[in-house]
């Protein structure tokens, strides 16, 4: 008799997805993919991220860190050798780089020395007089480096709401070469309609380049080449090392020319991963998903019980965030990052103080959680006016969460909302107090 086809259809011969031991017997059927895969995958991301294609000349199953500055050449015109010099290129990034193109959805990735790195080698596509258009939140190194270039190389940049389609379409112009988005932004978690964008931009002007900073949500959760981004780059320091030992930055395309140029950047600045630190990015890459998935259950169960004591959270897995509809029409899952708010700067500080399982540290993306008050840390390089302009609000309280057991973390939330004079402790539990229900 015919085997079954996956959907319980009689099939004329052994479904293509019916699977083989090494025996020639059967193996259970695999799981359902838990991310859509495309034309460079073959398996689902979580089995990607831990696949590695490509054969070390001794079989070593963790690639090699090839610590080498210089190579050896066979001939004084260098010959064919792919390798000749750690700058120019290392055998020890290109796995990396392989590897992080599958997981990008990317024909090319190239892997840098930060995230901030990242966009410096991104920005060296921009001339005198090109306009930019970026988002009114965002990082606040990415603010810094976009005033230097504005201030010192006449790029012309336009700070606008990017939740707002229409806002950005009316900044469009023959002049805008890239349009800058983050998504959810960093520190206020807006959603940005990135395909929208695209078509628009590419629209007005088919050479604009859509740039996609990807690092609150990493491959695992967005893939913006796959809406009309045209690069995409994520800080490698966060979730796609995931342990905060390193500082990374990873750049994707699909255009051959815009790699090559990309490249030409980070050979010329010798911007490209270290041989160790890209070995760290690669191991830190195959546990991305399972962190991720703890990371997020982890988030959403403290921005509940947040959200249920009366704080206004911003994070894209509650219903009241007001673009819930718009994240979840792109992305797979809300990420680990939220903030909420206290109503005052002097309280919010002294519940980030009074943390003892939350270390009170910048960045995001790691196995241990931390808390954080942007306007005084993340985003003091964007000057207070700026920040009131932009209603950054000063007691923004930032939590990135990890993955410790969820009940310690709400645990420790409580205490420090307790001991900072945030909630009133009653018999039935914890109640936001009345500046924060006013919010
Ligand atoms: C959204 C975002 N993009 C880029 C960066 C820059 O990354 P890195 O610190 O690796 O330079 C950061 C943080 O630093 C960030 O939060
Ligand atoms: N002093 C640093 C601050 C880095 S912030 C790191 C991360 N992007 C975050 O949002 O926490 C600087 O001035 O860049």
């Amino acid at each position: 008799m015919a085997a079954p086809l996956p959907d319980g259809q009689p099939g004329k011969s052994a479904s293509p997805l019916q699977r083989l031991d090494l025996d020639g017997h059967n193996l259970p059927p695999s799981p359902a993919p838990s991310s859509p895969r495309n034309g460079r995958r073959r398996y689902a991301l979580a089995t990607e991220l831990v696949y590695t294609e490509g054969k070390d000349q001794y079989g070593a199953s963790s690639t090699p860190i090839y610590q080498s500055a210089t190579f050896k050449q066979t001939s004084a015109s260098g010959g064919q050798q792919e390798y000749d010099y750690t700058r120019s290129g290392n055998p020890t990034r290109t796995h990396l780089e392989r590897h992080l193109a599958k997981i990008m959805n990317a024909n090319r990735a190239l892997a840098v020395s930060s995230g901030m790195g990242a966009l410096d080698v991104i920005s060296r596509l921009l001339r005198p007089g090109d306009e930019v258009i970026t988002g009114s939140d965002l990082y606040g190194g990415t603010h810094r480096l976009l005033t230097y270039l504005a201030t010192n190389q006449q790029i012309v940049v336009y700070h606008v709401d990017t939740t707002d389609v229409d806002a950005v379409k009316a900044r469009l112009s023959e002049k805008t070469t890239m349009v800058l988005l983050e998504t959810p932004t960093n520190p206020l978690i807006k959603i940005v309609d990135v395909p929208s964008i695209a078509r628009l931009a590419h629209e007005f002007n088919e050479k604009a380049l859509v740039v996609v900073d990807n690092t609150m949500l990493s491959p695992m959760l967005f893939n913006p080449l796959d809406v009309g981004a045209d690069i995409v780059y994520e800080s490698g320091t966060k979730y796609l090392s995931g342990h905060h030992d390193i500082m990374a930055g990873v750049i994707a395309c699909n255009d051959a020319a815009i790699g090559d140029k990309l490249y030409f950047t980070i050979n010329s600045t010798g911007c490209g991963l270290s041989p160790n630190d890209s070995f760290l990015l690669m191991r830190g890459v195959k546990t991305l998903a399972i962190r991720m998935e703890k990371q997020q259950t982890n988030a959403q169960l403290i921005a509940e019980f947040l959200e249920s004591h009366g704080f206004r959270v911003r994070y894209p897995g509650l219903k009241s965030h007001p673009q819930y509809d718009l994240h979840w029409a792109t992305a797979r899952g809300a990420g680990a990052v939220l903030s909420f708010e206290t109503g005052d700067a002097a309280v919010s500080q002294r519940i980030v103080e009074a943390a003892r399982l939350w270390t009170i540290s910048v960045s995001f993306g790691c196995v241990n959680s931390l808390i954080s008050m942007p306007c005084q840390m993340s985003h003091a390089s964007i000057d207070a006016k700026t920040r009131k302009e932009r209603q950054m609000p000063e007691d923004l309280i930032r939590l990135c969460v990890g993955i410790e057991d969820a009940n310690d973390l709400i645990e420790d939330l409580s205490r420090s909302l307790v001991q900072a004079g945030a909630v009133n402790v009653t018999l039935d539990g914890f109640h936001a107090n009345e500046s924060a229900q006013s919010l």
